[in-house]
């Protein structure tokens, strides 16, 4: 008798597993459109951990042991049969059971239910079939170790590609790859509701938006940047890097945001005309031609299908044109070129190309001093981008970060720079919608940890922007440290640092329970502090000099002062309490940790409040009611203050702004 299919597909041991290490949390099921997928046994709210579970099997490089020598010597001498870099192959090689393995034993085995979820993970059980061949590349290596009669090159060819589907990058020096098993049954979708992040060699899964009982749990496997792209370019990426078409809602829509073009007879922007149907990776002209446009119902017809398609090109012409321009020795002679073309494109409209000519034109612009120009273009991508994606996304807000510190440079190239003070940038900051340059870190801490910016375009001319890839063949030659490294020199990368920081030292700091129990409270004050270091770094080179002389938190003044300003009507009071708490440090030898951490939890929740955002209730309002919890604790901190702005004072507003904030936000 046939098995049932979840059976076969392994979901009844997935569950099993579930059951026993994630409290059933999430349930496994086999649909014919994705296979394994996991659906939501609760609701979660954005931010919350859906499960964190430690890796399966972790392999690094050993430069120092002759067998990993030897794998890397063959894939030197034999490029062709071994495509993958060493640690790919060495991968397979050390997820042998003992039975595998000679007697000798020299590599090193895995336990049988180890070997056997790692099968699991590529449906090994389901696909292995009649016929199934296994490559050169493991041919060679189960000769050069000799491990026939015990394990054949087909057992070898299937460890290898679990490892190429599901592997993660894990460390940088050595290189090291991980798998990990519930995880590796999440679907993709072009709108995820789940994010993910490492917490030390945890992986943790995390809702991106609310997700409802049943929802499934879907992230994304493509950067943020590539979800700004149209439905055929994603899908086109997926099926090149990982041989499937999307299915998603973004890709089954009949609009396409990312790819509008004018109705050559109605005028209007059409979503509909480019958007993938079915299983479509590609809308080719003739396909077009029989679209109908949504607002006046006329057919668009081959004529008009080839004149949109002949501007779509030379827009990506364009881009092509301009990006070798830019690197730091750019001309200004594909600007020059764009500025005749995109105007001639009348018909590509809200279309992602257009994000990305915008991009780089902003660039060019803002190196020829045509600021005007430069922030126009921001703000056009700005409106593209709010359209373009639903949801949550680390890209919007990369790009409004950097409009907000395009705003302050512009206003310090035209002003003498000590009138722009650090509470003007601020409040040009404001204007933009992104009034600190840690917004990132306000709306994403939580969410967006384990998303790291692309590295700038001008600033960095080929760098990865799909990163970091969730069962990625990355170059493994490009590590993701020195891709930091080349963001980390960007103008815009203060978002970045601060992600990467979270992603790799500090996840754990944000990991707090937004369920309210304190006993599970893992943040310190220690760890927030470290959390204003990198702001401090970040904020080095804006800061006028007067904010330095207040060592020894100059930076934090400067962050309080600039805070003040974001309340203009409550500016003395706050300023005034950023002041006591930093005479109170000073005199009274509280420590510096816990003061900056104070004095930046203090300004998140205020930022947070001050923009009535719907979220208060999640973790700022936590850290902060802990420090104060803290404060409140320590006598000499109290007597201090006069009742007015004792700590339990301050409790009782943050109480009440709070309340009204949820008011505001459930009855606009
Ligand atoms: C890492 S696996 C996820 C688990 C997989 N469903 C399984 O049963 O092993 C990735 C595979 O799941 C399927 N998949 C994931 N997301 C999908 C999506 N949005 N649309 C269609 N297929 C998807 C594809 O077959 C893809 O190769």
């Amino acid at each position: 008798m046939e098995r049932p299919r979840s059976e076969a597909a392994g979901c009844d041991y997935i569950n099993e597993h579930c059951q026993k290490w994630h409290n059933s949390v999430v349930h496994c099921q086999w649909t014919a459109e994705k296979g394994r997928i996991l659906r939501s046994r609760r609701s979660f709210k954005t931010g919350d951990i859906i499960f964190r579970e430690p890796p399966l099997h972790l392999v690094s490089e050993q430069p120092d042991n002759e067998l990993f020598q030897r794998v890397e010597k063959i894939c030197r001498e034999r490029p062709r049969d071994f495509i993958f870099g060493a640690l790919w192959y060495w991968a397979a090689l050390c997820s042998l059971t003992a039975a595998h393995l000679p007697e000798d034993r020299r590599l090193p085995p895995v336990a049988e239910d180890v070997h056997k979820r790692l099968l699991l993970l590529c449906g090994m059980e389901i696909t292995a079939g009649e016929g199934e061949e296994a490559r050169e590349a493991a041919k060679v290596l189960v000769q050069e170790f000799q491990l026939e009669p015990r394990c054949q090159a087909l057992d070898l060819e299937r460890v290898l590609q679990v490892w190429i589907v599901n592997c993660f990058e894990h460390t940088d020096e050595p290189l090291g790859y991980a798998t990990y098993f519930l995880s590796s049954f999440t679907s993709h979708s072009c709108f995820p509701n789940a994010v993910w992040h490492y917490d030390g060699d945890d992986f943790v899964l995390r809702a991106r938006e609310d997700i409802e009982v049943d929802d499934e749990v879907t992230l994304s496997y493509l950067s943020e940047e590539s979800l700004m792209s149209s439905s055929t370019a994603r899908r086109q990426k997926l099926k090149a890097s990982k041989h499937f078409v999307c299915r998603c809602e973004r890709c089954v829509d009949i609009n396409d945001p990312c790819r509008g073009f004018r109705c050559p007879r109605c005028s209007a922007i059409s979503l509909q005309l480019g958007a993938a149907r079915e299983d479509e990776v590609d809308v080719g002209e003739e396909e077009m031609a029989s679209r109908q446009c949504e607002n006046c119902h006329v057919e668009l017809g081959l004529g008009q299908a080839a004149m949109l398609n002949a501007e779509e090109k030379l827009l990506s012409a364009t881009c092509a044109e301009m990006e070798p321009e830019m690197g730091p020795e750019a001309n200004s002679a594909s600007l020059l070129r764009a500025r005749t073309h995109c105007p001639r494109l009348n018909s590509v409209r809200q279309h992602f190309l257009l994000d990305q000519a915008w991009d780089m034109m902003s660039v060019l612009h803002q190196r020829l001093k045509h600021s005007e120009d430069a922030e126009r273009l921001m703000r056009r991508r700005m409106e593209y981008q709010a359209l373009a994606y639903p949801g949550n996304s680390a890209h919007k807000v990369w790009i409004q970060e950097a409009y907000a510190d395009m705003l302050v440079r512009h206003a310090r190239d035209k002003e003498p720079k000590e009138t722009v003070t650090e509470p003007a940038a601020a409040k040009l900051r404001i204007a933009s919608g992104v009034p600190m340059g840690g917004a990132a870190l306000v709306h994403f801490c939580v969410g967006m940890s384990s998303v790291s910016k692309p590295a700038s375009k001008a600033a960095h001319k080929g760098a990865s922007v799909d990163t970091p890839g969730r069962r990625s063949r990355r170059d493994p030659k490009r590590s993701e440290a020195s891709e930091r490294k080349a963001a980390s020199r960007s103008p815009a990368a203060g978002g970045f640092l601060m992600r990467t920081c979270l992603r790799t030292r500090k996840a754990r700091s944000f990991s707090l329970p937004l369920t309210g129990e304190a006993a599970a409270f893992e943040l310190t004050a220690v760890e927030l502090a470290q959390e204003v270091l990198i702001m401090q770094e970040l904020r080095k080179s804006d800061l006028p000099e007067e904010c330095y002389k207040l060592n020894p938190f100059r930076h934090c003044w400067a962050l309080a002062v600039e805070t003040a300003f974001l309340f203009d009507e409550r500016h003395s009071t706050k300023l005034d309490k950023a002041r006591g708490l930093l005479q109170f440090a000073d005199l009274k030898g509280l420590s510096e940790e816990e003061m900056l951490a104070a004095l930046l939890c203090i300004f998140t929740v205020q930022w947070y409040l001050a923009r009535g955002c719907s979220n208060i209730k999640c973790h700022e309002i936590e850290i902060f009611l802990r420090i104060l919890d803290l404060l409140e604790r320590n006598d000499e901190f109290n007597s201090l203050y006069d009742d007015e702005v004792r700590v339990s004072g301050w409790r009782y507003a943050v109480d009440e702004e709070v309340s009204y904030a949820l008011a505001r936000s459930s009855n606009p």
